[in-house]
């Protein structure tokens, strides 16, 4: 993993269209911080999320990402755009995936080994080879935070993670949450469960308010919410 360094919005304006979804958004993300986004449904989350990944563009203001590289930040979309129908293992989609590597470059045996590691840390020890269309919903989400673990990215940003997932899973991603925390990573989630929030996440930015500077205090955030 590269340093990690603050990421930083400097009054920072969305749109999708002519329609701007979020104006004049200025605030910090700690190096290392564990931040949860939340606010209502079309306040603009995942539009935030994919600006901070480089992925949609800034209609005004700035981005300051202290020098992180695109391979730097791994983003967990919402529902994964991947294809499921493509016929590939659960082990390959863990080491073929991230940005470090292209489809077609050589995998070497220490990415092997880390991907099946990572398998093993979400509990998919044994299924390596199981095709990923064979997976259940829960099963599939546990796979992409093990291709997010080889990724090794110091800024991750994580979309409804826990949609679609039962408890037993969301408990065991959370723990893989706070390791990447405990490493120093900066994590920011798209979360819906206050309470899950309330309990997991040291620091909130509320949409709903997204305009001008946030200060991600939990209490003031959450109750705006
Ligand atoms: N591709 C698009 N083209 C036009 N408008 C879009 C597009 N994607 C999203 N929007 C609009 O932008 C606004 C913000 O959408 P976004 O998906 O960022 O919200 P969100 O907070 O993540 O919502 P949810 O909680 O429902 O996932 C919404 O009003 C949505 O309708």
């Amino acid at each position: 993993m590269t340093a990690v360094p603050a990421v930083t919005l400097h009054n920072v304006e969305l749109r999708h269209g002519a329609r701007v979804i979020v104006s004049g958004l200025s605030g910090t993300f700690a190096p290392g911080s564990l931040t949860a986004l939340v606010g209502a449904n079309g306040s603009g989350k995942t539009t935030l999320l994919r600006a901070l990944a480089g992925l949609h563009p800034l209609a005004a203001g700035r981005i300051d990402r202290g020098g992180l590289r695109p391979r730097d930040i791994a983003l967990l979309a919402q529902g994964s755009h991947l294809d499921r129908a493509f016929p590939i293992t659960c082990e390959e989609v863990v080491a073929l995936g991230g940005s470090r590597l292209g489809p077609f470059r050589a995998v070497d045996a220490k990415r092997w080994a880390a991907a099946r590691a990572a398998l093993d840390r979400v509990g998919l020890a044994g299924m390596e080879h199981r095709q990923i269309q064979a997976l259940s919903a829960g099963q599939f989400q546990r796979v992409l935070f093990a291709r997010t673990i080889v990724q090794e990215a110091s800024l991750i940003l994580l979309d409804e993670p826990f949609t679609a997932v039962d408890a037993a899973t969301t408990c065991l991603l959370l723990s893989v949450i706070r390791d990447w925390h405990a490493q120093g990573r900066t994590v920011i989630a798209v979360l819906h469960d206050l309470e899950l929030v309330r309990r997991h996440f040291p620091r909130t930015l509320s949409l709903t308010d997204a305009t001008g500077t946030w200060d991600v205090l939990p209490d003031r955030a959450l109750q705006a919410a």
